[in-house]
């Protein structure tokens, strides 16, 4: 959610993309709910593109092999522990262009998504151990970003400009903006 607010504030283009999505697709008389969701899929590339760009869990949960494996010409000897850097997988440029970019549009017309077919980009990891919390997740963070951006304006403290915002990382079991994100909600002329 953090991260997603912070790459919108930082890159007013594409903030301003968002906006017209919803107006036009819900209008300025009320706000978006659940059922809107499936209506705005340049908000929908935003999410993709956050949870790319700023992995949630960098190194998803540790895993066990159950048997040895062969991966690659290695062989991963049974209950090894193993670590996957989804992190790492979501900046490859074998599968990603401009990597370090946050550019939504890449997800336009594709096919990629998270829910775990796609090894190229697992946030929620993949396989049996998947985040079950994943349709929710997409959805709670959906949701409130929709209405922050629908019902305000939002401000930056000491007249910072966006270009100037500060996007480095800390790292952890859950990857959090070294900084945390500070922003004025104003009321939007639309509520
Ligand atoms: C955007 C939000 C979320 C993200 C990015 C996320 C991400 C993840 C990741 C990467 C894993 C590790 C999977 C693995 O490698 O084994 C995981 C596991 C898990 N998540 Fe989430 N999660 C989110 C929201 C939620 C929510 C809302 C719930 C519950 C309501 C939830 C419940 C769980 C549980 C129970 C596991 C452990 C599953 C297992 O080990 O079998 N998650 N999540």
């Amino acid at each position: 959610m953090e991260w997603a607010m912070a790459e919108l504030l930082h890159n007013p283009a594409i903030l301003a993309k968002v906006k017209q999505e919803l107006s036009v697709e819900i209008g300025s008389e009320r706000d978006v709910q659940e059922q809107d969701l499936s209506r705005l899929p340049y908000l929908e590339a935003v999410i993709k593109e956050t949870m790319r760009l700023h992995t949630t869990a960098p190194l998803l949960l540790p895993h066990r092999a159950e048997a040895d494996v062969q991966i690659c010409g290695y062989t991963i000897p049974k209950h090894t522990q193993i670590l996957v850097n989804a992190w790492s997988i979501a900046r490859d440029t074998n599968y990603w262009d401009e990597p370090t970019k946050f550019k939504p549009e890449r997800f336009l017309n594709s096919e990629i998504d998270f829910r775990g077919k796609d090894f190229s980009f697992i946030p929620f990891s993949a396989g049996r151990r998947i985040c079950p919390g994943l349709n929710l997740g997409v959805r709670m963070v959906s949701l409130i970003l929709a209405n922050l951006v629908h019902k305000f304006e939002w401000k930056l403290p000491n007249a910072v400009e966006p270009k100037d915002m500060d996007m480095k990382d800390k790292f952890g079991i859950t990857l959090q903006k070294a900084e945390p994100l500070v922003a004025f909600p104003v009321t939007s002329a639309s509520c």
